[in-house]
């Protein structure tokens, strides 16, 4: 990738995202077969599960392991207030657990694990370890454990985000998809299948292949890995494959992608906006991350989000997938062309009113315009 600075954090960055991945798929597993088991809600009633925390305390472990000699800044999106109570023991021991079966994997991809298991208190101390809230200056690895928990809990799409800043620029993305397979034809089977709902309707021997990508800022590089299976064996670099964004410039051939949730983006506006651009297709409508996965290696050419007025992005839900989609090619701005801000802590501030992705500069205009024209007549 040209420049090694980033060599290190970037190499035990994508390790510990398969890792991740592997727990993911695990409990996502346990929790389609024994319904909905240890999935709670949170104070803006959006769902959390044994694989959040999970996640989030083995990616901080990791890093501290790793990084020893740094005063490691984690901004993440899970705290451990529900996880501390006399009330929440056992959800404690479910994460404990399954902390330490996925930490006894770590070998496998290269990672170190800890010399005995940990017990809840350090585990509680991993997750609360996340608690910057990044800024300006320095460094910060930015953590979303389950993006599109939504998603998870359906048995559906969603993804594991991790990301670097530094002085307030991504420079490092990787983005984890367990459920979208590395070949187009697999996610196409599946859909056809009955769009990408269950699980179970999948043979596991297609469904394994799920994905991991990652770039780094300025190397004009994007590149996806396969997920490894129960006796696979990590082949880091060996295995990544080179991913580019579509070439389709035309409106009418091209696909765009948005929240599946209404609630979180306005789908009559952006139903509107890809009218207006000549947009044919209908939209593919996708939980978490996976949607910048699609823009980045080439699946589909616009993904849009116009969430409700007053509702603030997070730094977590955006910053690995957009280094990814601009190194391999796209374009990601907000809806007035100016790029997301990710300088000025857990918010995306200043952000004009929604954010747009797309695989190349004349799709871009063209839904700028669009915007630019519709934005009197919406109800944002
Ligand atoms: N009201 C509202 N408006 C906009 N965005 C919201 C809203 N509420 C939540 N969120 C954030 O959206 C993240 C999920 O985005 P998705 O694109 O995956 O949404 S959807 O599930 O497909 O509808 C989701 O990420 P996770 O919490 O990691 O799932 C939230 O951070
Ligand atoms: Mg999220």
């Amino acid at each position: 990738m040209g420049d090694e600075r980033y060599a290190k954090e970037l190499d035990v960055a994508v390790r510990v995202v398969h890792l991740a991945c592997s727990l993911c798929r695990r409990v996502q597993k346990r929790l389609i077969t024994n319904g909905s088991d240890h999935v709670s809600s949170k104070d803006d009633d959006s769902p959390v599960t044994v694989a959040d925390w999970s996640v989030q305390a083995i990616v901080s472990w990791v890093l501290s392991d790793n990084f020893r000699d740094q005063k490691l800044s984690i901004v993440a999106e899970e705290d451990t207030q529900s996880l501390s109570t006399t009330e929440s023991v056992g959800l404690l021991t479910a994460v404990t657990d399954t902390v330490n079966e996925c930490l006894a994997e770590a070998p496998k991809y290269g990672l170190q694990g800890p010399k005995k298991a940990l017990g809840g208190a350090q585990i509680l101390e991993a997750i609360s370890q996340c608690n910057s809230t990044g800024g300006p200056i320095g460094r910060h690895w930015v953590l979303d454990p389950v993006d599109g928990t939504l998603g998870f809990v359906r048995g559906d799409q969603y993804a594991v985000a991790l990301a670097l800043i530094e002085e307030g620029k991504v420079v490092l993305g990787v983005l984890g998809c367990p459920n979208y397979p590395m070949k187009k034809e697999l996610l196409d089977h599946h859909r056809n299948q009955k769009s990408i709902t269950t699980l179970s309707s999948v043979s596991s021997e297609t469904w394994d292949k799920g994905c991991v990508m990652y770039a780094q800022r300025g190397s004009g590089e994007a590149w996806m890995q396969p997920l490894i299976g129960e006796d696979g064996k990590f082949a880091g670099k060996h295995s990544a494959h080179r991913i580019h964004v579509s070439s389709i410039d035309d409106p009418a051939l091209a696909t765009f992608c948005e929240p599946v949730e209404k609630s979180n983006s306005n789908h009559s506006f952006t139903a509107g906006l890809a009218h207006s651009m000549g947009v044919k297709k209908k939209p593919l409508r996708v939980h978490s991350m996976v949607k910048y996965a699609a823009i980045a290696r080439g699946d589909a050419e616009i993904f849009m989000k116009f969430a409700r007025c007053g509702y603030k992005e997070k730094i977590w839900d955006h910053a690995a997938g957009v280094v990814i989609v601009e190194e391999a090619g796209g374009v990601v701005t907000d809806a007035g062309g100016r790029p997301l801000d990710f300088s000025r802590g857990v918010y995306l501030e200043g952000l004009d009113r929604g954010i747009v992705v797309c695989s190349g500069a004349t799709l871009h205009e063209k839904l700028i315009a669009a915007v630019y024209t519709s934005w009197d007549c919406s109800n944002l």
